[in-house]
């Protein structure tokens, strides 16, 4: 589709001219492309007009909980174990409340310069390397989330099978190698979903993922009261089911405040958990009626709501396990269990269907990224995906521990996703003119800059020595 050209070669988006297919001119848009600025309230506010949404507020809300809501949840009751439940409180509730934040320096940005994509922000802060940084880390986080949620299917699917077909452990038969089924679910569900032309077509998807992790907060708080700590029992390797405590042991008891070397771990696995920053620009290009205030309603809900999913399944996953937990908490449970069969299961579907989601914006940066000038195209849009898949199952067949997957990429991108980038895109983009840099808006986005670069720092230095302290410890394995 051809955009009309305004006399200084840039494209002429404004009402008069709201393309047909709005997508199209998004994904058509460039770095010169002209905004409608709206001055209201001595404010500079400009109105989108690059693409007309047609997606609900409730299916926006469950797009962006979908996000929030993956692999995350299932490290959070090992957190728990190392920090204590009141450290840990605090910070979830720190977390959360950043994240919002973080969301809405992010909007306003937007609605500043009129783009909804991260990496034009990029660009309009920095130039072409501001566009390639935030390219390359959304697609690194993404990928490393994406990751993590095969890592899941391949560790847990092979477990629902044998359960379910009644196979003993050591069976070697094709339909039980986690390495064969990842391959098999992402041809048949996730590649169709993520050949999806929009984003708002996986309302239905992540609306029933949603449900899919509800049932498992449900049997995390059941199993609490079902399960006697003396008697516990966890799973193994060897499949054998064992006492998990002894009588020298306090791991009964519920800590409210600990301070151990795994405690490192602790901030990143949250920051992972709370990562949905890529999928916040595309979830407010789609959505319906577009404003500032309906887009931070969105992401308020989703948050409380996840919030509230996070808080509930640490506490009775961790007061179910204490000391003992796993960094994935379905580790713990045995599989011998039918109930806890089904819950594996209902995890996997819910990290299955998230992986369409978290592609979308792999996507958008590609295509920002290497084809930034052209239309849209359906050969790009399916051969990026299949490439994305096809990279990251290879990544996921070699991953040793999921642990190092949240650890790392909660360390590096998932700061800089919710700190570092939209605090200093809100800094350097929003005008002197509308708010200066002695303002309080913009005192709070430097200090949340700093609290990020601060938070990155310290994780890294925590999880390289943790590391190596490992390494020694385990006689280098
Ligand atoms: N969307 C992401 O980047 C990660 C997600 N917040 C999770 O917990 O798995």
């Amino acid at each position: 589709m051809e955009l009309q050209k305004t006399s200084n070669g840039h494209h002429d988006l404004s009402p008069n001219r709201i393309p047909e297919n709005g997508f199209d001119a998004l994904e058509n848009m460039t770095e010169g492309d002209n905004f409608l600025p709206n001055k209201s309230n001595g404010k500079i506010e400009t109105q989108f007009t690059d693409f007309e949404g047609k997606t609900s507020f409730r299916m926006s809300i469950f797009n962006l909980s979908n996000a929030i809501m993956g692999s995350g949840i299932l490290g959070l009751a090992y957190a728990m174990a190392n920090t204590g439940i009141i450290l840990f409180v605090i910070l979830l509730i720190s977390i959360t409340v950043l994240s919002a934040y973080s969301i809405h320096l992010l909007l306003k940005t937007a609605g500043v310069v009129g783009i909804r994509a991260y990496e034009q922000l990029g660009y309009r802060a920095f130039g072409p390397p501001g566009k390639i940084l935030a390219a390359c880390i959304i697609t690194l986080h993404n990928i490393g989330a994406m990751s993590s949620y095969l890592f899941i299917v391949k560790i847990e699917l092979p477990h629902i099978i044998q359960g379910l077909m009644e196979l003993p452990d050591n069976s070697t038969d094709w339909f039980v190698d986690g390495r064969c089924l990842i391959i098999i679910v992402s041809v048949t569900v996730i590649l169709p979903l993520a050949f999806m032309k929009r984003l708002g077509y996986l309302g239905y998807t992540s609306g029933f993922s949603l449900t899919c992790m509800v049932f498992f907060l449900i049997s995390v708080i059941y199993k609490k009261f079902v399960t006697e700590c003396s008697l516990e029992h966890s799973y193994n390797e060897t499949g054998v089911t064992e006492s998990i405590y002894n009588s020298t042991d306090d791991t009964c008891e519920a800590k409210f405040i600990t301070i151990n070397p795994q405690t490192a771990f602790t901030i990143p696995i949250m920051a992972f958990a709370f990562v949905c920053h890529p999928e916040v620009l595309p979830i407010y290009t789609e959505l319906k009626n577009p404003n500032k205030k309906r887009m931070q309603n969105v992401a308020n809900i989703s948050i409380m709501a996840m919030f509230v999913m996070y808080l509930l399944t640490a506490i009775f996953g961790y007061l179910t396990f204490y000391g003992k937990v796993d960094s994935e908490l379905l580790k713990m449970y045995s599989k011998k269990d039918t109930l806890m069969l089904c819950v594996r299961l209902a995890v996997l579907i819910a990290v299955t269907l998230t992986v369409p989601v978290v592609l979308f914006p792999i996507r958008r940066a590609v295509l920002q990224l290497l084809f930034p000038d052209k239309p849209f195209h359906w050969v790009r849009h399916i051969s990026i995906a299949v490439c994305v898949l096809f990279f990251v199952n290879l990544l996921v067949i070699f991953v040793p521990n999921i642990r190092d997957i949240f650890g790392f990429i909660g360390a590096t991108s998932a700061p800089s996703l919710i700190f570092i980038l939209p605090g200093i895109f809100y800094i350097c983009i929003v005008p002197e003119a509308q708010e200066p840099l002695k303002s309080r808006p913009k005192i709070q986005a430097i200090v949340f800059v700093t609290l990020g670069f601060i938070f990155m720092i310290m994780s890294i230095t925590f999880i390289i020595i943790e590391w190596v302290n490992g390494k020694k410890t385990s006689g280098g394995h």
